[in-house]
């Protein structure tokens, strides 16, 4: 008999896979609805510029967005083996100490400040570069630094401290601010999805089963305890139930994680009985208090062949492609988005709420009017957004897309941090270092300078950053979905553990964080001591 199912192999289920499976005494089984993670794209790092058009992920939109002019953004979501872990940019950043201190104190989450979480980080990590108070080395995930960088991203650099932002060699460090390059999550030239590095390793163990393929349709509750899942294998087959003896826990993702609670009738019960689903529990919080970060983007046309743009070109894909397989190195072994900082919207921030991306070419993900020369983006993305969107279900068909609503700019607060980080990102392109490389600001264009035209042009153009989280929020009272010990309020044997219980969103990308709930959550399911918080050398007593 299976002790624990996980639903959903993305970074935190295969997380937990690994840990609970540790102990050959636990049986577990991981169920993932997407395939192998078999495509080569995934594996070479910039495979990535493929992934956000819809390779291994979900295909689902945003419903109209009614703060900026109805428009309905592309939303990808992961649906493979790994989940985004094995589709996103490889970005390795953490957010900000205050961010897991405001968890702790601010949303009453004992145990999950930042002195609580970073020694899960670490645990995570095995860091190519640093091993110190804040890094650790001994970890499954591979953390490198960039191997194929351009000369560009050094006069990035310097154009950003001729701003006054200072340049930082560690973003996940004793300070955040300022700009330099990401570590990713790589090793020797390839990626490390959360698949790669907690799955493979320990693909003999007896004691997992993992299976793709296999769409959970409901959790199966009886007598108020989570006893298995329901399972379709093939679109149209008969639905089976599987048991678990101990724990059904719900790692499906911020938008799947809702969406299956709610198909098992665990959720707002209004909503459920308005889509013709039975309640089973009313959970009012389940899908509300969704949070994401949203990019915005300067493209500018280089004075020559400074971007990776040109290697769209078959010959020269094929020369890289080449280099890639022989020498591991050279453009394909870029993820394209290695550069980047954080810095303030906000003087008076506390920490820095504005992080940016400098991609090297144009219109990586979105397919932006063809340059003379190549180009190059910078994203600027308000990081600590005030908006609150929902996940519900447009029917009660398993397969039907969820309503997913970001809500962006709902706040006008987001709205005006967002646009004065469009304007610092634009600063930086125009500094004097950057001169030699770039020739003209193509998007938003010079002529476009007013709040009202920039804020037309965000609508227009604007992404998501791939950063939803907060739709089970961990935490107390009657909106909050799972406990500090990730449990459903109100059914036993039923946890969720991934990016969906973040009550905030981190000031950052949130692949590592998802892996650090992961990490953490794992042994708080065995029931074990969690690691002790972190000391830093410069407070350890003499
Ligand atoms: C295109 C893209 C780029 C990104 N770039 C970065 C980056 O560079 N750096 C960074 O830190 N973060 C990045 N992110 C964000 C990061 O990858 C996510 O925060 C992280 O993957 C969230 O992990 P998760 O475990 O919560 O869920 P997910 O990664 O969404 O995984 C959930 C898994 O559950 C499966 N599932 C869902 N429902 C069911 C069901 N009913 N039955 C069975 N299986 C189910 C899904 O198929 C999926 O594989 C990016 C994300 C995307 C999509």
């Amino acid at each position: 008999m299976t002790d624990f199912i996980i639903v959903g192999a993305g970074p935190a289920g295969c997380v937990l896979a690994n840990r609970l499976s540790e102990d050959p005494a636990n049986k577990v089984l991981l169920l993932e609805a997407g395939g192998k993670d078999w495509h080569p794209l995934i594996h070479m790092p910039a495979g990535f510029a493929k992934m956000t058009k819809g390779i291994a992920s979900w295909g689902w939109s945003t419903v109209p967005q009614k703060h900026m002019n109805d428009r309905v953004f592309w939303y990808t979501q992961a649906k493979v083996l790994g989940g985004g872990s094995s589709i996103n940019a490889q970005i390795y950043t953490r957010g900000n100490a205050r961010d897991y201190d405001a968890w702790e104190h601010e949303e009453g989450l004992a145990g999950w400040g930042y002195r609580d979480v970073l020694p899960y980080f670490k645990r995570a990590e095995d860091n190519q570069r640093f091993s110190n108070d804040y890094h650790g080395d001994a970890g499954p995930l591979g953390v490198s630094n960039p191997i194929a960088p351009l000369p560009i991203c050094e006069a990035y650099f310097r154009a950003a401290q001729q701003l006054g932002i200072p340049f930082n060699p560690d973003f996940n460090g004793a300070s955040q601010e300022g700009v330099g390059y990401y570590q990713l999550t790589q090793k020797d030239a390839r990626r490390s999805s959360a698949s790669v590095a907690y799955l493979k390793p320990i693909r003999d163990r007896k004691n997992l089963t993992v299976k793709t393929g296999i769409m959970v349709t409901r959790v199966v509750v009886e007598n108020g305890r989570a006893v298995g899942v329901e399972i379709v294998d093939k679109p149209g087959s008969r639905p089976q139930i599987l048991h678990a003896e101990r724990e059904i826990i719900v790692s499906s993702g911020t938008i799947g994680s809702p969406k299956l609670l709610m198909q098992s009738g665990i959720g707002p019960a209004d909503h459920l009985k308005s889509v013709g689903i039975a309640p089973v529990h009313d959970l009012p919080g389940v899908g509300s208090n969704m949070q994401d970060h949203l990019d915005l983007f300067v493209i500018c046309e280089c004075t020559g062949d400074h971007t990776y743009d040109n290697y769209a070109k078959l010959h020269r894909t094929a020369w890289a492609g080449l280099q890639y397989l022989l020498l591991k190195k050279g453009p394909a072994a870029s993820s394209l988005f290695e550069t980047g900082g954080f810095w303030y919207a906000d003087p008076t921030a506390a920490s820095p709420d504005i992080q940016f991306h400098l991609g090297l070419g144009s219109g990586i993900e979105a397919g932006v009017e063809k340059l003379n020369n190549p180009g190059v983006t910078l994203n600027s993305a308000y990081l600590r957004p005030r908006s609150r969107g929902t996940v519900r279900l447009a029917s009660a068909d398993p397969a039907a897309m969820p309503l997913i609503d970001p809500n962006y700019w709902a706040d006008p607060h987001d709205k005006a941090m967002a646009i004065k980080g469009l304007r610092l990102a634009r600063e930086i392109m125009r500094q004097q270092a950057l001169k030699p490389y770039v020739l003209r600001e193509v998007l938003p264009g010079e002529r476009l300078d007013t709040d009202d035209e920039l804020f037309d042009y965000a609508c227009r153009s604007a992404k998501t950053d791939h950063h939803p989280v907060g739709t089970c929020r961990m935490g107390h009272g009657e909106d909050a979905v799972v406990t500090p010990e990730l449990k459903v309020r109100g059914i036993d044997a039923l946890r969720v553990c991934d990016a969906s219980v973040m009550p905030r969103v981190p000031s950052s990308n949130t692949n590592a964080p998802t892996i650090m709930v992961g990490e953490k959550g794992a042994d708080i399911i065995l029931g074990r001591e969690p690691l002790p918080p972190a000391v830093f050398s410069g407070n350890r007593a003499a």
